[in-house]
């Protein structure tokens, strides 16, 4: 039997693996999401107030030590995902200004953030997600966003994330030009013990759920 040069097998190997994490993630997402669209409208309430409570502890943390966060992009809930609609007018009340993420015309995969205000014409994207109508006018660059919260399907303690399967936030958490504080937030029942990942994939600093704030974060570095 003749053998393969080493440098095509380990290739062969590699592909040979890919289909299998495809799959635990495909599996883990069904699971997930089929939990968390099955909360209650009671539970879904309460989840969102105590995670709020804990987010706007966090911006105030952050105001303390002179980081105060004026630009920050949000999403509009689905899926069963932590709801934000009352967050955003606590936001507003903290003259913090909103952005969403909009699907990118023609850069497939990657999104852009659009400011949103209560009377901002809205319009449901291809994956039936309410997105603002795309106007130059309201377009953020990435590099004036001061904290992205970011949506997920599964996270495990060390800030390890997946998503709905597009890439959309690992392509906006890898754009050198985002100096955003990334902040997961998502549902307790979202947690899982290892996560099927890959090379792709983007930490998330800061963890926020209803019950508590997982943190990541490195710590600075302190003059000696
Ligand atoms: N609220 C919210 N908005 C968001 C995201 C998110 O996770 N949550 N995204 C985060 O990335 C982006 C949208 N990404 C998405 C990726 C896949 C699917 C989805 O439902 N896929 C279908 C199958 C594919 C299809 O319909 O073409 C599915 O899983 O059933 C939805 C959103 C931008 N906006
Ligand atoms: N930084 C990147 N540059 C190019 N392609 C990427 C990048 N990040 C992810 N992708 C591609 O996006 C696809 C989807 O990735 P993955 O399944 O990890 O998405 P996800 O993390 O679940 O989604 P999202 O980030 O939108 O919540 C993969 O095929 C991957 O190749």
């Amino acid at each position: 039997m003749t053998s393969l040069p080493t440098a095509i097998s380990h290739h062969a190997q590699h592909q040979d693996l890919w289909p299998e994490r495809d799959e635990a993630c495909l599996q883990l997402r069904r699971n997930i999401r089929k939990q968390r669209r099955a909360l209650s409208h009671e539970f879904q309430q309460q989840a969102a107030a105590q995670a709020q409570q804990r987010l706007l502890q966090l911006l105030d943390e952050l105001a303390l030590s002179g980081r105060a966060v004026s630009t920050m992009s949000l999403y509009f809930s689905c899926d069963g995902e932590l709801d934000t609609s009352a967050l955003f007018t606590a936001l507003w009340q903290r003259q913090i200004q909103t952005y969403l993420p909009v699907l990118h015309p023609f850069s497939p995969g990657n999104l852009l953030f659009l400011r949103y205000q209560a009377d901002t014409p809205m319009f449901r994207n291809r994956f039936g997600i309410p997105e603002p109508r795309l106007d130059v006018r309201q377009l953020l660059l990435p590099s004036q966003l001061e904290l992205l919260l970011t949506p997920l399907v599964a996270f495990d303690s060390k800030g390890n994330r997946i998503g709905m399967g597009g890439g959309y936030y690992d392509r906006t958490l890898a754009n050198p030009q985002l100096q955003a504080l990334a902040v997961g937030y998502a549902h307790d029942c979202q947690q899982v013990a290892t996560l099927p990942l890959a090379p792709w994939d983007q930490q998330l600093p800061i963890i926020v759920t209803p019950t508590r704030l997982l943190d990541n974060r490195t710590p600075l570095l302190v003059d000696c």
